[in-house]
């Protein structure tokens, strides 16, 4: 392209600029980009003031414009004089204004691309420095610059001298922020927590991790300190690399690097497959060859590059991998929520759990969309740029360059606004779901209160919501691609006119023309690919990042590292001084102290909301207390396996639930390998062998969901014959008779004192009549214990205990004296009145 001279030095330098040097800080923009987005986390982006931000902008528009000028200029002035010695710094401007205007997107656009780094720094560092040559050898070389090219040639290299400045100044007041941060201790705390502090959606909830006491009465609570995590996109891949990746499966990495081959093979078929098309063309434009054996490897060429052939292979191999990583990914998901402890589930939305482990078994769909869109997407667009480049000269390169880059900024745009409506699209689908599920599971309560229009409303309104999100999110999609169709078409517009004019000229053949549009194709079906592909990723993304949150969730009751099995010999529970709260506002145990005996029957009582269940939580650690110690048989909770503990503990809890399955296998869940004689002997102390066998299908009889075909009395029933199957060392009955008649408690109490022989029974009950034969009795008040005895002791002490026994007894009479259905239909029964109301 240009005349100069062999020697001429100076001459040579500046061609040799003129044609790499954007090139080159286009390479390293992108490559240090990629590399920043991957590696540097969030907090450590070094975000400017928006003073010295919008500064820097203005000096890039500076710098900006000065190679617009030159363009302008050069323009002109190639249609009048020595054409070939200024067609390469026409072309040096006209990319330079390409990439620094890339450069500026860059920057302007939202998000962390706001913040200045290493991308852009090294970029103007190399363009001053390539500047900085190309002013010395335009001095150095004859003919001399006019004033003109050198006035705006001077103010680039100022403008670019500060930036480069402005870098170095920016880059030393980070480092001292940062010093200022780690001082502070800031940094050194962990990541989790500082992306709890940055970010508000999500699961998570901080516990100690020593699992160790806390001694400080202002931090006597247990209150889940629900913090929220919203990892990066460079932390989710990163995140999801483990349930992708096939660890240790040499078969399934083997067909990862087939995959990688198979897309490469698939890339040289696109470059030939152009080729071999304009080589056809040619030789059909002559007019007296047939040419077959091209014709037949063309359409080979098409064979092998389609489903039915490198693609079928991919397939066979990605499937697999595909199987491997929703198999990870399902079983993880579901582990870490039956891991979690009883704060998670206690304020989780069940919809929203299921959702998030749906949409997540979907992980595989992000590596697919980076390998099968976004890598081939990427390499189609670099062999089609340059192919182009070099087939059709500089400007046919800057005309699919500079389309390249408005389409991908624009894409972005798009993309990071599609990217918020999706978050909000998620929300109003787990709305709907959360609804559904509850609806359908509080079905009963729906209708005991007439609520059932309500419920549909409810969820039509959720639907409606969902739909309507759902709409804006396709529409914005939609008008992406027809902006994106129209800037393509610009570009296709642009092409022709470009190789039609040089076949007109005879630079080209008209091979070249239809060689052209196949490799502009090639062009733009990555470049609609770069559409679906980054779309697909961002909804990928978003999904995989509520499994990460999720994942991140910490249990708030851990094991230390080195628990050991507990071992129960007598049974004997102690607890000491044990304080606990669920929240920051009530203290629901001030201070519980007690000991019992070996093989003794404790009983709970008091006032309702006292704390007496909450004792039974503390001891099969579904909570820790916030201070004291809580032992059995000597043996710190704390310092025993969960599985150990609770394998020794048997628990009769309030409302008992059942699984939708059968009577039979619903018992047998305490202890899987119970017999059938094992379990129809613990119906047989609970009343209820005769009953089920006389039910059509016996014991196999299904229960529906969470035990619904049962009464509340049987299913307490059935859940004390769970805790008899499974025959642990310490039992805790939570109101477990509080449904049943007094004749079958009558019956049941009997069962339970064979079964209590030798181990430790601890009773919640508000009937006492249920308590009165226990070992000892402990009255709770406001989380205290105020009394403790056997049962004749508190009622002759007429204490509190013996206060609510004669309540009892008074009741027990009126009620006989009055007959409960009398009572019921009491006329001047007093009406409800709202506090508020009564005010
Ligand atoms: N998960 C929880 N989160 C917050 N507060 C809770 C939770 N569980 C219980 N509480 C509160 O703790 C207090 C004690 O509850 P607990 O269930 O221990 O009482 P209780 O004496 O067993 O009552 P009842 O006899 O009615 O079963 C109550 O005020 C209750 O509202």
């Amino acid at each position: 392209m240009s005349s100069l001279k062999i020697g001429d030095w100076p001459s040579r330098a500046v061609e040799v600029i003129q044609s790499q040097l954007p090139l080159i800080s286009a390479l390293y923009y992108f490559v240090a980009s990629s590399i920043r987005v991957a590696l540097v986390k969030g907090s450590q982006q070094n975000t400017l003031s928006s003073s010295l931000q919008n500064g820097i902008i203005c000096l890039m528009a500076i710098v900006l414009v000065g190679y617009g000028a030159d363009a302008v200029l050069l323009l002109y002035a190639t249609f009048s004089q020595e054409q070939h010695l200024l067609e390469d710094r026409l072309v040096f401007a006209l990319w330079s204004l390409l990439l620094w205007t890339t450069l500026l997107c860059g920057l302007t656009s939202s998000g962390h691309a706001r913040s200045l780094g290493f991308p852009h720094w090294g970029c103007w560092v190399l363009y001053t420095a390539g500047e900085g040559v190309l002013l010395f050898c335009h001095w150095a070389s004859r003919p001399r610059l006019n004033s003109g090219y050198l006035a705006l040639q001077l103010l680039r290299i100022v403008t670019l001298v500060i930036l480069c400045g402005l870098a170095a100044l920016q880059s030393c007041l980070a480092k001292i922020i940062w010093n200022n941060r780690c001082c502070r201790g800031e940094a050194a705390r962990p990541l989790l927590q500082r992306l709890h502090a940055r970010y508000n959606n999500g699961y998570s909830t901080i516990t100690n991790d020593s699992g160790s006491n806390s001694t400080n009465e202002s931090d006597d609570t247990h209150a889940p300190k629900e913090v929220h995590c919203s990892p990066g996109a460079a932390e989710t891949l990163r995140g999801i690399i483990p349930f992708v990746w096939p660890t240790g499966k040499i078969r399934l990495q083997v067909f990862y690097v087939g995959v990688g081959l198979c897309l490469l093979t698939s890339r040289l078929f696109n470059v030939l497959i152009p080729m071999q098309l304009g080589e056809i063309t040619d030789i059909l434009k002559t007019g007296h060859v047939f040419p077959w054996k091209n014709i037949v490897y063309y359409a080979s060429l098409r064979l092998l590059n389609s489903y039915g052939g490198v693609g079928a292979l991919q397939t066979c191999m990605w499937l697999p991998l595909e199987n491997e990583s929703y198999e990870k990914v399902a079983t993880t998901a579901f582990n870490k929520v039956m891991d979690l402890s009883c704060d998670f589930h206690v304020s989780k939305e069940s919809g929203k759990v299921y959702d998030t482990v749906f949409r997540a078994t979907g992980v595989h769909h992000v590596i697919q969309s980076l390998l099968f869109q976004i890598f081939p997407m990427v390499t189609d667009l670099c062999l089609a740029i340059t192919i182009l480049h070099v087939m059709f000269g500089p400007y046919m390169g800057l005309i699919t360059a500079s389309i390249t880059v408005l389409f991908v900024w624009s894409s972005g745009k798009n993309l990071s606004a599609q990217r918020e409506i999706r978050q909000e699209y998620i929300a109003a689908r787990q709305k709907d779901v959360n609804i559904l599920f509850e609806s359908t599971t509080n079905w009963q309560t729906a209708t005991y209160f007439n609520k059932i229009p309500y419920e549909k409303d409810r969820y039509s309104c959720a639907v409606n919501h969902h739909v309507k999100v759902d709409t804006t999110y396709k529409s914005s999609f939609q008008v992406m691609r027809m902006m994106q169709s129209f800037v393509l078409a610009l570009g296709l517009l642009g092409a022709c006119f470009l190789v039609a004019y040089q076949i007109s000229v005879g630079k080209k053949e008209v091979g070249s023309f239809v060689m052209s549009i196949g490799y502009w194709s090639q062009l733009s079906n990555p470049l609609q690919f770069f559409v679906n592909g980054f779309s697909s990723v961002t909804i990928n993304l978003v999904d995989v990042e509520n499994f990460i949150a999720l994942l991140n969730t910490k249990p708030s009751i851990k094991e230390k590292p080195d628990a050991r099995q507990l071992t129960v010999q007598y049974g004997v529970l102690r607890f000491d001084d044990v304080r606990f709260s669920y929240n920051s506002q009530q203290k629901v145990l001030k201070g519980v102290s007690f000991e019992t005996r070996p093989g003794q029957t404790l009983a709970l009582v008091g006032a309702t909301g006292s704390g007496k269940t909450t004792i039974l939580k503390l001891l099969f650690r579904l909570y820790d207390a916030s201070q004291g110690t809580i032992e059995i048989d000597g043996q710190n909770i704390r310092d025993v396996t969960l599985q150990s503990l609770r394998g020794n503990i048997g628990v009769v809890p309030q409302d008992p639930a059942l699984f939708n399955d059968t009577i039979l296998n619903n018992i047998r869940y305490a202890k899987l390998s119970a017999t059938d004689e094992e379990i129809h002997d613990a119906c047989r102390a609970v009343n209820l062998h005769d009953q089920f066998t006389a039910l059509p299908n016996g014991y196999q009889t299904m229960v529906g969901e969470r035990g619904v075909i049962l009464s509340g009395g049987e299913l307490q029933r059935v859940a004390i014959a769970r805790v008899i199957v499974q025959n642990p060392q310490i039992i805790l009955l939570d109101e477990a008779t509080s449904s049943v008649d007094t004749v079958t408690e009558a019956h049941i109490q009997k069962s339970l004192s064979r079964v209590a022989v030798g181990r430790t029974m601890v009773i919640v009950a508000h009937r006492l009549s249920t308590v009165a034969k226990a070992d000892c009795i402990l009255a709770l008040k406001d989380g205290k214990i105020i009394e403790q005895g056997a049962h004749q002791e508190l009622v002759n002490a007429g204490g509190y205990y013996s206060q609510l026994w004669k309540q009892q007894l008074l009741d027990e009479h009126a009620n006989v004296a009055k007959g409960t259905d009398k009572s019921l239909l009491k006329p001047e029964a007093p009406e409800f009145i709202p506090q508020q109301a009564a005010e």
